[in-house]
């Protein structure tokens, strides 16, 4: 295990980033970047102080913003933004997360990095696409973490609802990683089992728009609490840097680039359950959608596209944009 990572944005997002990665072992190097240099030493310091508690030692090093430092990294994840600007809608940090994408991804592609990006930061499908076409790198290497953290939302919300294990609940949102986003319910189980199957079980009604919304929300719930979502994020995004790692072949929803196959959208990136592992996304898997879902899955790209338009130099990089 030589694994090495490198972390832009090193504040909430980034810095449990990096211990969820410690702690599970995953990494023998870490890189944290952060423009905030005083904040990337201290987050430095914190992590080498909890070493001998890591199951192995690991060497974590603050490389403040010499972004080049980074091109040796198998993974580099990007946490870098303003969240109170995303405080009422992740689309407040469109202009600040793209503008800082602009600051260092050239820098590090052009240092020879060769590994796969993991983008965190929000909007998401925007700024992953930002990051792909600012670098021309291939697209499956640049992976949005999407929906993975939302599906994952919808399963609590569902396991709330039915008391269940959220481990025997598998659900997905698809779509924006956003308002935008919908509930795939013509392909939620319960253990393999179908929902009106569990509903007659247990003797309850689901209220699907409900347990949809609640998804959708979940995020802003802890917004609104502390500032910032950071444990719920870092497990998502490293359950996604453990598939590259490891080549596990994860089946999961991340927001990666549309060719054209998922009904005709194409140019934008978006989260469709994709298999991930040492070449990033190495294939998308196009659900059957209900009627319903395909309407909610391209108004969620005309979502997309719309903030990408907003966007001019972004827009200028980009294909032609069907959404
Ligand atoms: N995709 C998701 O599900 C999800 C969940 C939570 C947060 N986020 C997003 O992740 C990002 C980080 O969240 P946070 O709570 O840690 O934000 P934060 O505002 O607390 O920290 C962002 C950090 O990035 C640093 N930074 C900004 N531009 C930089 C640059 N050019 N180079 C180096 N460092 C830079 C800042 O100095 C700061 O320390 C935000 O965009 C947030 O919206 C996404």
């Amino acid at each position: 295990m030589a694994a090495r990572v490198g972390i832009i944005g090193a504040s909430h997002v980034g810095a449990h980033v990096a211990d969820a990665l410690l702690r599970q072992g995953l990494v023998s190097e870490l890189l944290l970047c952060d423009k905030d240099v005083a904040l990337c030493r201290a987050q430095v310091n914190d992590l080498l102080d909890a070493m001998a508690f890591y199951p192995h030692a690991a060497r974590v090093v603050g490389v403040d913003a010499r972004y080049e430092e980074l091109a040796g990294c198998d993974v580099v994840v990007n946490a870098a933004g303003h969240v109170a600007a995303a405080a009422e809608s992740r689309d407040g940090e469109l202009h600040v997360t793209t503008d800082e994408v602009r600051t260092f991804a050239r820098r590090v592609a052009d240092a020879g990095f060769g590994g796969v990006w993991v983008s965190v930061s929000n909007p998401n499908d925007v700024v992953a696409l930002a990051i792909q076409r600012l670098t021309g790198t291939e697209p499956g290497r640049v992976i949005g973490s999407g929906t993975t953290l939302d599906s994952a939302r919808f399963r609590h919300a569902l396991s709330s609802a039915t008391r269940l294990d959220p481990h025997s609940v598998s659900a997905l949102m698809l779509g924006e990683h956003g308002l935008g986003e919908f509930a795939l319910w013509s392909h939620v189980s319960f253990g393999s089992l179908a929902p009106a199957e569990v509903e007659r079980a247990l003797g309850l009604e689901l209220d699907r728009d409900a347990l949809e919304e609640e998804a959708r929300r979940g995020g802003y719930v802890t917004m609104s609490g502390k500032r910032c979502t950071e444990y719920s994020i870092a497990s998502g995004t490293v359950e996604v840097v453990r598939a590259v790692l490891n080549d596990t072949k994860l089946l999961t929803p991340v927001s990666t680039y549309m060719d054209g196959s998922a009904y005709g959208v194409s140019g934008i990136y978006e989260s469709l359950p994709c298999v991930i592992g040492a070449g990033g996304v190495e294939r998308v898997v196009v659900p059957e959608m209900s009627e319903a879902e395909v309407a909610k899955w391209h108004e969620s790209s005309r979502r997309i596209a719309d903030n990408v338009r907003q966007v001019a130099w972004l827009a200028a990089l980009c294909e032609k944009i069907e959404a």
